[in-house]
């Protein structure tokens, strides 16, 4: 199959990349760089650099590759920072997303893979969280990405777009086989905060909040690691040949910060240099998954569940990519400058699709 895939250059993207390549399907990756890394975008795969707002460009891809599904990554994606810049979250991944799937409807790609997330549910009484939950999200994040569920319910509904809503938890660690790994810049996010601690390249982390009520008073948390995260995207792309999904994706095990915090120093064998500070605004406190509709429709399973195993992934890419993706990767002499595939001459004119929905609509067969 041949797919598109938005963000791919970020974490959770450059590693489905990675696993769509590994079960031998071809991949262009479309990504911003605003966050994410050239050289997190393997060497033989196209990277098409623009931003998910230019219409133009996106239909014009679409227009000249055929696509057999889209998988969409490219969003913003910090609870605390939504909680700040609310209508930018809402507009850039609201909208932006918006405009994608509607040209993936004009273009009569029959496959969506949305990256969805744990945030939709806000502070949910029933831990684990199973699918049917109520949603009522904490964030302008979850809110976001709660939208776009929305409209996929409705692509589907009236045009047969399918699609698979994946609600990640904590996405964690990094590609066992060392190909990928976490970089965000600045990093937000425990796991890399307290291992670049325990490496000593930060004075000191701050704990987020001393009096959740949770079994220490810390925020607990479900981590998935990221390559069974990918592989979820695998099975979900084999179960929405013929419908919609909506799945949970996490290891229904839930850790403190506390519990984390203590996870690395046994993976790094160093003391973490911490220290409590106040809440951050928007997070709940305990998100735990309930994925058994994964499980059972699909026979998906984690397969580094463990903490530690999960933290040791991570460690190692850090030790091999001291500065992430910025220290030189060794590149083939092929190297992809943007755009990676032809683009039509016209792509600058390509006309933005401003239809009537009756176009839309499936020729019947
Ligand atoms: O310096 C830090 C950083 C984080 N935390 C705490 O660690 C926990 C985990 O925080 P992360 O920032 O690592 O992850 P989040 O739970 O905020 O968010 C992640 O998981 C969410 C779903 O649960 C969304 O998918 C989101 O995009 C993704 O970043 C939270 O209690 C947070 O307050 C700290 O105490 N100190």
């Amino acid at each position: 199959m041949h797919y598109l895939v938005t963000g791919g250059a970020g974490f959770v993207g450059s590693h489905v990349v990675l696993a769509l390549r590994d079960a031998g399907h071809s991949v262009v990756v479309f990504d911003n760089l605003s966050t994410g890394h050239r050289a997190a975008v393997p060497a033989d795969v196209p990277l098409i650099v623009g931003d998910l707002s230019d219409q133009a460009l996106l239909g014009g891809i679409m227009e000249h590759e055929r696509f057999d599904g889209v998988l969409h990554f490219a969003a913003l994606s910090l609870v605390g920072d939504s909680m700040r810049s609310p209508f930018t979250y809402l507009r850039q991944n609201y909208l932006n997303s918006l405009q994608l799937i509607e040209l993936c409807v004009y273009h009569s790609i029959r496959r969506f893979v949305f990256s969805s997330t744990a945030a939709l549910f806000g502070t949910p009484e029933q831990q684990p969280i199973m699918e049917h939950a109520d949603v009522n999200p904490g964030s302008p994040y979850g809110e976001s990405k709660f939208l776009i569920e929305r409209v996929l319910h409705w692509s589907e509904k009236i045009y047969g777009l399918h699609s698979a809503c994946l609600r990640y938890f904590n996405a964690a660690g990094s590609d066992p086989m060392g190909r990928a790994g976490e970089d965000h810049r600045p990093e937000t996010h425990l796991i890399p905060l307290a291992i670049d601690t325990a490496l000593g390249r930060r004075e000191r982390l701050s704990l987020f909040g001393a009096d959740y009520d949770t079994h220490d008073g810390t925020c607990v948390r479900d981590y998935i690691h990221v390559t069974d995260l990918a592989h979820a995207h695998l099975v979900a792309l084999e179960q929405i040949e013929t419908r919609s999904v909506t799945y949970n994706v996490g290891n229904t095990t839930g850790f403190s910060n506390l519990d984390v915090i203590r996870s690395v120093e046994r993976v790094t064998g160093q003391r973490i240099n911490w220290s409590w500070a106040d809440r951050r605004p928007g997070d709940p406190a305990i998100l735990i998954a309930g994925s058994q509709r994964l499980r059972t429709e699909t026979g998906w399973t984690p397969r580094i569940a463990s903490l530690d195993d999960i933290v040791e992934t991570a460690y190692r890419w850090r030790l091999t990519h001291p500065e992430g993706y910025a220290a030189p990767v060794p590149q083939p002499a092929f190297s992809h400058e943007t755009p990676q595939i032809p683009l039509p001459p016209h792509i600058a004119d390509f006309p933005i699709p401003v239809i009537a929905d009756e176009a839309y609509r499936p020729t019947p067969s």
